[in-house]
């Protein structure tokens, strides 16, 4: 946890106020009893109205002090706080973003997400508290024993005795809360996983009549939550009640061993009083420090899990001394002997892939459901690291290339359309902020975009809702394809991205990328032979090896998968 306070370096000057001013605070708290015994044993035994006015005077200026004191103290630790958990949830986010695709595989999203909000929240709820207590604590605890010492030693024993049986109950509660503290984290993440997939296949679970099935689901592992939080919370529920016993007890014997003192003439009853208000400080000194004591274990087992975010290093890295890919004159892609297996499979998913794809020219990629094509594409931009072989782009292997300029080059449409709420210009302009509206336009035209645009009431600047569900399958495809279009790219893949789109659109969005995409390496990764049938070269997978890699004719009568996709998918007119 100490690591992550680091953090807040900037903000010394406010955390210096807070400790300021809560020392100023607790000066202030700790001379009160002192006045009040005064003007008990030489205002009110002695019926000197002016003295209690003067003293009650100066009590009442001194009270306002510290509340004024602990406002500012308060305000001030909330701001710090605040900023805190700013600063960790950027650190997070950012690192986050860094992550490999493996990454996300490793720490679940709706477990990033909780690290994000709720253990940050808990981070910061206990900064706020040591802000306070950390200074607070001590000092009434200190001052209060030393004057309470100075006041009556004899007396005094009562509150010294009282004190390991407080310490053994806060040593006894934490041993049995702490671990159940990781628990309630962890199972907050299965309920966020839960509640993530509910509401994402909402459609899905609604078509198919699991909304009681999904409902039990939801609740059990609510139920579990919601058992751990109330196990834990009971155990943390005696602690206060246990203390007030302890203090009320030692209070009693005060009372009772003050009155005896009273009699033999030891002390006056106005020192008795304010004996009583500083063993009454030092108690709820160690009430406040055993709060902490049990809310930092539990912050640190949230800590922890941010701290596991932070360490986790990127798969990928940014080559140490990277070629400069901007200069290289031409942006062809050679796979080179590739090979890759996902992390924690058995066999690779793609195998000995060699080819090169040009500029100027149409790479198709066609094979079986899970022959490996969209992985092959994800290769280019480097979402993954491959196993064996190379992957050169323009010449350059694509791991001696910084991830940023690599990606610049390319135009990536991926298989799933994705949007992002905002308007359909701020989507499109995501491949390119500083786009003109006519380039913005232009782009669309050729994605076959601008006809259902143009029918929206307010075109271009049309709501798109969360994750697009306000667009159709095909609309969001050809939005994504607007998105890849509009950078211009040297390289652009398209990865599956014309399945939604009917034979006449896909057709016209064909022949308008051929104008746009003259010069650049285009892939395409298709199920439909249509769709590539005039590309200038067709690779064939087949369960991630090469089947066959040539032209539309030379494949009919070479490859044997080649033939069979053809003949699942074609009628003899079309194959002819
Ligand atoms: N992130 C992943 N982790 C582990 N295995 C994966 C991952 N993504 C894909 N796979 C596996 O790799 C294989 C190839 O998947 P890929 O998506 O590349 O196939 P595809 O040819 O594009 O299929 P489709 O045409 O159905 O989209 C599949 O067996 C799949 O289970």
């Amino acid at each position: 946890m100490m690591r992550l306070f680091r953090l807040l370096k900037p903000h010394r000057f406010s955390i210096a106020a807070v400790l300021a001013l809560t020392f100023l605070q607790a000066m202030f708290q700790l001379f009160l009893p002192t006045l009040m015994s005064a003007m008990v044993d030489k205002g009110i035994v002695n019926g000197d109205i002016s003295y209690i006015i003067k003293v009650g005077g100066v009590m009442l200026l001194i009270a306002g002090g510290s509340v004024f004191y602990s406002i500012s103290a308060n305000f001030y630790s909330a701001k710090v706080a605040m900023a805190f958990g700013k600063i960790i949830r950027g650190k997070v986010f950012s690192h986050v973003e860094n992550f490999s695709l493996q990454g996300f595989d490793k720490i679940r999203t709706s477990s990033l997400i909780t690290r994000t909000t709720n253990d940050i929240m808990q981070v910061q709820q206990v900064l706020t508290m040591m802000l306070r207590i950390m200074i607070l604590a001590p000092m009434m605890f200190i001052g209060g024993i030393i004057i309470a010492l100075s006041t009556d030693a004899m007396m005094s024993l009562v509150i010294i005795a009282s004190l390991p049986i407080i310490v053994a109950t806060i040593a006894l509660i934490a041993k049995k809360g702490i671990p159940l503290f990781k628990e309630v984290q962890e199972k907050l993440d299965r309920l966020n996983l839960v509640l993530r997939e509910e509401l994402t296949g909402v459609r899905v679970i609604r078509s198919f009549n699991r909304i009681e099935h999904e409902k039990k689901r939801f609740n059990e592992k609510s139920l579990d939550f919601a058992n751990t939080a109330i196990h834990v919370n009971k155990i943390m529920a005696v602690l206060t009640p246990i203390m007030m016993l302890v203090l009320n007890f030692s209070i009693i014997a005060i009372i009772w061993f003050g009155s005896i003192r009273i009699s033999s003439g030891h002390i006056q009853v106005g020192d008795l009083m304010a004996f009583i208000q500083y063993a009454m400080q030092i108690m709820f000194a160690l009430i406040m420090s055993s709060m902490m004591f049990v809310a930092i274990p539990r912050a640190s087992v949230s800590a922890n899990r941010i701290n596991e975010v932070l360490d986790t290093v990127p798969d990928i890295k940014d080559p140490v001394q990277a070629s400069n890919a901007d200069r290289t004159p031409n942006s062809h892609v050679e796979f080179q002997d590739v090979t890759f297996r996902y992390p924690g499979a058995e066999k690779p998913v793609i195998s000995n892939i060699s080819f090169r794809a040009n500029p100027g020219e149409v790479t198709a990629i066609i094979g079986g459901t899970g022959a490996g094509k969209s992985t092959l594409a994800s290769l280019i931009p480097r979402f993954y690291d491959i196993d064996r072989g190379s992957i050169l782009v323009g010449g350059i292997d694509v791991r001696d290339i910084p991830q940023k300029d690599l990606r610049a080059k390319i135009g990536f449409v991926p298989q799933k359309a994705t949007l992002f709420s905002g308007t359909i210009a701020d989507n499109i302009r995501c491949g390119n902020q500083s786009a003109s509206d006519e380039a913005l336009k232009n782009t669309a035209d050729i994605a076959q975009a601008s006809d259902f645009i143009s029918q929206l009431k307010d075109g271009f600047d049309s709501i798109v809702a969360q994750r697009g569900y306000n667009f159709s399958g095909g609309q969001k495809q050809r939005l994504s394809i607007a998105r890849a279009l509009i950078r211009k790219p040297e390289i652009c893949i398209f990865d599956d991205s014309f399945s939604a789109l009917d034979n006449k659109t896909e057709a016209m969005l064909r022949a308008g990328l051929r104008n746009e995409t003259a010069n650049a390496t285009v892939l395409i990764v298709a199920q439909r032979v249509s769709t590539i049938m005039d590309a200038d070269q067709i690779i064939v997978l087949d369960k991630g090896k090469m089947a066959g890699i040539g032209r539309h004719q030379e494949l009919m009568s070479t490859c044997e998968v080649y033939q069979e996709i053809v003949s699942s998918q074609l009628s003899e007119e079309e194959t002819a």
